[in-house]
């Protein structure tokens, strides 16, 4: 069994708006984030894991924030692509594990959904989807509420 491991991180700054993309969630929030994209800091550090266990760039490599088609993109999409190209190349995601951190929106509450979306995209079980949160103790720019970061490690399985 062939097996790669890869991880990602990924930040948007906080600005206007009523509510935060998290992996694949509408989470209500009294700010939105600046992005090109729908700026989903979970998906974006998960697409960056996916690709860089198989040595395949970065998600701005494969949608890059120069072309207007990603303009205001479901990041969705970025994900269920990473999940093609992963399994063109004869791998699936055996598990992953995504922290968020932020001091708000709190987390907790839509990890189950964020869980459900990423394992429905990548045609996973839930059980093989984590997806975590931490404040940074009011500490650093995540701390001060100036925007939003997301780790992200994923194994993936060959044939
Ligand atoms: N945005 C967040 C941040 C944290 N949580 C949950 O709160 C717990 C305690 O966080 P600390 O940073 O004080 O350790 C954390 O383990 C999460 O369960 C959250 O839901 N959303
Ligand atoms: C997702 C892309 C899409 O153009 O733009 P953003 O939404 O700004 O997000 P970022 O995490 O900076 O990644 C770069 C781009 O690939």
């Amino acid at each position: 069994m062939n097996i790669r491991i890869g991880q990602g991180y990924d930040v948007h700054a906080f600005g206007d708006g009523d509510h935060v993309m998290l992996g694949g969630v509408r989470v209500a929030h009294e700010r939105g984030v600046i992005a090109h994209s729908d700026g989903d800091v979970v998906l974006h550090a998960l697409c960056d894991a996916m690709l860089g266990a198989l040595a395949l760039g970065d998600i701005g490599k494969h949608f890059p924030p120069s072309d207007e088609r990603w303009r205001g993109a479901d990041s969705r999409a970025f994900l269920r692509h990473c999940n093609d190209l992963i399994a063109q190349r004869g791998y699936a995601v055996g598990n992953c594990d995504v922290t968020v951190v932020c001091e708000r929106p709190k987390v907790g509450p839509h990890a189950q959904a964020m869980r459900e979306s990423i394992a429905a995209d990548l045609g996973i079980a839930v059980d093989a989807v984590s997806v975590k949160a931490t404040t940074s103790e009011k500490l650093g720019f995540t701390g001060r509420g100036e925007g939003i970061a997301a780790t992200a490690v994923c194994l993936l399985v060959g044939a």
